[in-house]
């Protein structure tokens, strides 16, 4: 498999904060990879380093076979960076900044296609600065895929979205993701990384404390069930690692039907917190 980013003993620091203590990182080419972790962990100065917007203390780097520390133009056209919102073009329409910034890359793609992938074709031609919080990010992402990269960084993508506009988003991320661009995004939403990742790193402390995939990170895949019903007025619950068993029990305690019966495991959420609550 072919490597998109590799990064070895990463380290920055700024002044007494030690921001980066020692990351490494593989990310193959055309997965969808999530950086979490909390407020402070050091996510934005990682990615900003792939992105050869940060200088970095020590280290290695290398983003499609390029030192990001000593970029070239061509390397440039080659990555797609959706940043926090830009606010500079905001008397300008949506049609006007994306044709604007399609003429930075040749060999992009059709600015009217690209409004069109990111939902925005009935409002091409407001100004931006009309436009909803989760609208404008969706120009944002225009922006950054403008250029057809092969590689994509998304800081928080999502951040400011309804509810619908972070679903249409996740399928025009899943879509470049399935026409082979890799991704990398950080994320504070667990329910957005384990719908788009293939894999996910936990940051914390400027450490990764866990890597894998969504599904199975830290265990999760074999961690004990929490079985809970009702039972005389009360909710009942019991940690196992036989569900089965205990509900074929519970079936013939209560000869039938298990009052508001729920098995469940641990959400990602919850062997995330469990992640960042212990120190690497
Ligand atoms: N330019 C800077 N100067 C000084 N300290 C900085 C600078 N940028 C970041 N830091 C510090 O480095 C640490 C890591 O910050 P970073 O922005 O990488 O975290 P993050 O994981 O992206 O956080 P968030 O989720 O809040 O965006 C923090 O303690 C932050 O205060």
């Amino acid at each position: 498999m072919d490597t998109a980013v590799r990064v070895r003993g990463l380290t920055k620091r700024y002044g007494d904060v030690q921001a980066v203590g020692g990351i490494d990182l593989d990310i193959h080419a055309g997965e969808v990879f999530a950086i979490l972790g909390p407020n402070g962990a050091g996510k934005s100065t990682t990615v900003e380093i792939m992105e050869g917007h940060r200088t970095r203390d020590a280290g290695e780097v290398s983003v499609l076979g390029v030192d990001p520390g000593k970029p070239t133009r061509a390397w440039r056209s080659r990555i797609g960076i959706v940043l926090q919102t830009a606010n500079d073009v905001a008397e300008a329409t949506v049609r006007e900044t994306v044709r604007h910034f399609a003429g930075y890359y040749p060999g992009g793609k059709d600015p009217d296609e690209v409004i069109e992938q990111v939902g925005l074709t009935a409002k091409a031609d407001q100004r931006i600065r009309k436009l909803s919080g989760g609208q404008r990010r969706r120009v944002d992402v225009a922006l950054g895929v403008i250029g057809d990269p092969e590689l994509l960084f998304l800081d928080e993508p999502t951040t400011g979205f309804d509810p619908e506009a972070r679903r249409q988003f996740w399928e025009l991320i899943g879509g470049l993701a399935r026409g082979g661009t890799t991704i990398v995004l950080t994320t504070h939403y667990l329910d957005e990384a384990e719908a788009l990742a293939d894999r996910v790193a936990v940051v914390s402390g400027g450490r990764i404390v866990a890597e894998g995939e969504p599904e199975t990170l830290g265990g999760r895949a074999t961690a004990k069930a929490l079985v809970s019903w009702s039972e005389a007025g009360e909710r009942r619950s019991l940690e196992t690692d036989t569900p089965t068993r205990t509900v074929l029990e519970l079936t013939a305690h209560f000869d039938g039907e298990v009052p508001e019966l729920a098995v469940t495991r641990p959400t990602l959420e919850d062997v995330y917190l469990r992640l960042i609550e212990t120190p690497a």
